[in-house]
């Protein structure tokens, strides 16, 4: 077997790299990651063929899929294990020697975006599977995931992580061989923010795992003995984990720090609660806020990464003869891995346009959690981790067979930006556009030409510069006539005040005051006293069109502000019964589960042995065939709509 040094994954559509700044600037235009399907981060002849797809998919961009065969354990090749799996040349499949019937065997071929050989170094894995657009995308403000899926054993956690029992060294400060994709992804973030001139960036990194059903901090000060956090719902920020530590990373030892207190607390939790950590799913994630201004603008998005390593799915009947606490967790690892299998499969069928099709999302915390990951605005490379024993084979293809409906899965990335922002950014710019018109209008009525603007024509008769019977100003304006009654709102043009948009605006006359004051000699000296009563009669005129355009943006301004304040009271009111009714539900979950789980345990059997029966019977995702519930179908819908606002 060859292990083919070109052109791994490099298809994720995005501008990676030295793009990062002409990306933002794109996004301003509102294109999304998958709009750009030449963006230099692009490379090799599937990307081509795939960028063109996206653009006539909708901006839509399929799950990157990875196979990585593991070497051979000791224990396996004291066991004389055949090797069942092979990589041919060009890296893209997987052969795999099945048995046959009577005893014979045949070879089933995989195809995925990269496979990778157990020759495969860790470092190669790093460069050569497409973590590092993953990672140019996420300082962009895309949402990213790289989910690692496979048997207990495969290797999962050495590519994720690496060598855990080194990482829990006090002295840690990396592994240079061994360290998996979060350290090597920690340190290229670390490495080209430095490089980036002008853009502020803030990294935190949150750290949880999911053991039976219950979500711990990792990062927590109390940890391992907290209590587990809730799972909560809001429009914006779609499912989110109430009270998760953040922590900041300002330098490489922070990253080092918080890498090594995630895996010391996983890995003592793991002894405390008497469950091994291939027991538990954990997902390490780092958001990487990124603000940049610019003439006074400043705009902040919101890339982040998530390293996700699943838990192995396991055999029943080993857990079964195990029982007690190693049933349950084999029961709650299996019934969440459904639950994604479930989605995958939902996802896959639907083939991107997933807006009216029922995505069973809640049906597990994990698949809560990872809704945005699969199906969702952001970009996903899914890791499928392999033994090459023959002993494993059921397990090896049963992985094949997720990997390969996980392919089908378009996601739409988008960047991750504050709606706050983008209204506070509108609202600026009016402000500083009135600013602008205000400064030359003052400049113009005291006699001094603003560079960039033009003069007031003085020839120009006074009356064609007056609104007419519509409120219009001939030369420029569209604006009625302002009226007399106070001072302006915005307290910058001292003329008149406008009732807003549709008001019936009274014609303005000259202040006479105002008058009076400009027209003292020693202003415009030089001038006869009737050219400049003339002048100021034309600047007064137009500067009443301009302070009535001001106020009507004003007016605007304030009428959208109105609507927004009615809108978050409405959102609130929404998010709190969504946050009711997930109390609500969690309630009936745990209920479920504890009866579920109960003394005989008969209940968790008969249904792992129904998933088990048909998972053997229908490879690849067997709940094709579930008939959706509408009404949670639309409940569902309706989240996945506004999740991804
Ligand atoms: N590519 C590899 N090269 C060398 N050793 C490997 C490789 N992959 C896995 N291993 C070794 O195999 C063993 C099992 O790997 P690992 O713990 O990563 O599996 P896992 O899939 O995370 O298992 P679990 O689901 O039980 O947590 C470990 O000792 C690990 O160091």
């Amino acid at each position: 077997m060859k292990y083919v040094h070109t052109s791994f994954v490099s298809g994720f559509v995005v501008k990676a790299a030295s793009g990062t700044r002409a990306l933002m600037s794109d996004l301003r235009l509102g294109r999304t990651a998958s709009g750009m399907a030449s963006g230099s981060g692009v490379q090799g002849e599937g990307a081509q063929a795939r960028g063109t797809a996206s653009q006539q998919s909708n901006a839509a961009d399929n799950i990157k899929v990875v196979v990585r065969v593991r070497p051979m354990t000791s224990a396996e090749l004291e066991r004389g294990e055949a090797n069942i799996l092979t990589i041919p040349e060009d890296a893209r499949s997987v052969d795999v020697v099945v048995p046959g019937p009577r005893g014979a065997t045949m070879s089933r071929n995989f195809a995925f975006h990269a496979c990778l050989p157990p020759s495969i170094t860790q470092p190669d894995v790093f460069a050569r599977i497409g973590v590092r657009q993953l990672l140019e995308a996420t300082i962009a403000g895309y949402a990213c995931t790289v989910l690692a899926y496979g048997q207990t054993g495969s290797g999962k956690t050495f590519t994720m992580s690496g060598r855990e029992e080194v990482i829990d060294r006090e002295q840690y400060q990396g592994d240079e061989d061994n360290d998996g994709l979060i350290t090597r992804s920690m340190i290229y973030l670390f490495t080209r923010i430095g490089q980036l001139q002008g853009i502020n960036f803030v990294l935190r990194t949150s750290y949880l795992e999911i053991y039976n059903e219950q979500i711990f901090d990792l990062l927590a000060a109390d940890t391992p003995s907290q209590s587990p956090l809730p799972v909560r719902w809001e429009a914006r920020r779609g499912f989110f984990v109430q009270g998760l530590t953040q922590v900041e990373c300002r330098n490489l030892e922070d990253v080092f720090n918080v890498v090594r207190q995630g895996t010391h607390n996983r890995r003592v939790g793991s002894h405390e609660m008497n469950k091994d950590s291939s027991r538990s799913h954990s997902v390490m994630t780092c958001h990487v806020e990124s603000t940049t201004s610019k003439d006074g603008q400043t705009i902040t998005k919101y890339g982040k990464v998530s390293f996700v390593d699943l838990a192995g799915s396991e055999r029943l009947k080993q857990s079964k003869s195990a029982g007690g606490t190693q049933l349950k967790e084999t029961g709650s690892i299996n019934r969440s891995l459904f639950a994604l299998g479930k989605v995958i499969s939902a996802l896959g069928e639907a083939k991107g346009s997933v807006d009216n099709v029922y995505i069973p999302y809640r049906d597990s915390k994990l698949t809560k959690l990872l809704m945005d990951s699969l199906g969702g605005s952001s970009l996903a490379l899914m890791i499928a981790t392999c033994s090459p024993a023959q002993g494993y084979v059921e397990e090896t293809l049963s992985t094949l067979y997720y990997a390969t409906s996980a392919k089908n899965i378009k996601n739409k990335p988008v960047v991750q930006m504050d709606p706050q922002d983008t209204l506070v950014l509108a609202l600026r710019r009016e402000v500083q556009l009135l600013r602008t018109e205000n400064t030359f209008l003052r400049e113009q009525l005291a006699g001094k030409a603003t560079p960039g603007y033009p003069q007031l024509d003085v020839q120009k008769p006074y009356l064609s510069l007056m609104p007419d019977d519509q409120g219009a100003l001939s030369p420029g304006g569209n604006a009625r006539t302002p009226s007399t009654s106070g001072k302006s709102k915005s307290g910058s043009t001292p003329l008149g005040e406008t009732k807003g948009r549709r008001g019936t605006l009274p014609s303005m006359p000259h202040s006479a005051e105002l008058l009076e004051k400009l027209s003292q000699p020693g202003d415009l000296s030089g001038l006869p006293k009737s050219e400049l009563m003339r002048r100021l009669q034309d600047a007064t005129a137009l500067l009443h069109g301009y302070a009535m355009q001001n106020e009507q943006l004003y007016g605007e301004v304030d009428q959208l502000q109105a609507q927004h304040s009615m809108l978050q009271v409405e959102h609130q009111g929404v998010i709190t019964d969504n946050e009711r009714l997930e109390g609500k539900l969690e309630r009936l979950e745990t209920t479920f589960m504890n009866q579920s789980d109960g003394t005989s345990g008969a209940f968790t059997i008969k249904r792992q042995n129904s998933v088990a029966a048909v998972t053997a019977t229908h490879p690849g995702f067997p709940m094709s065939s579930t008939v959706p519930n509408t009404q949670n179908s639309e409940q569902n819908a309706k989240g996945t709509r506004s999740g991804r606002k």
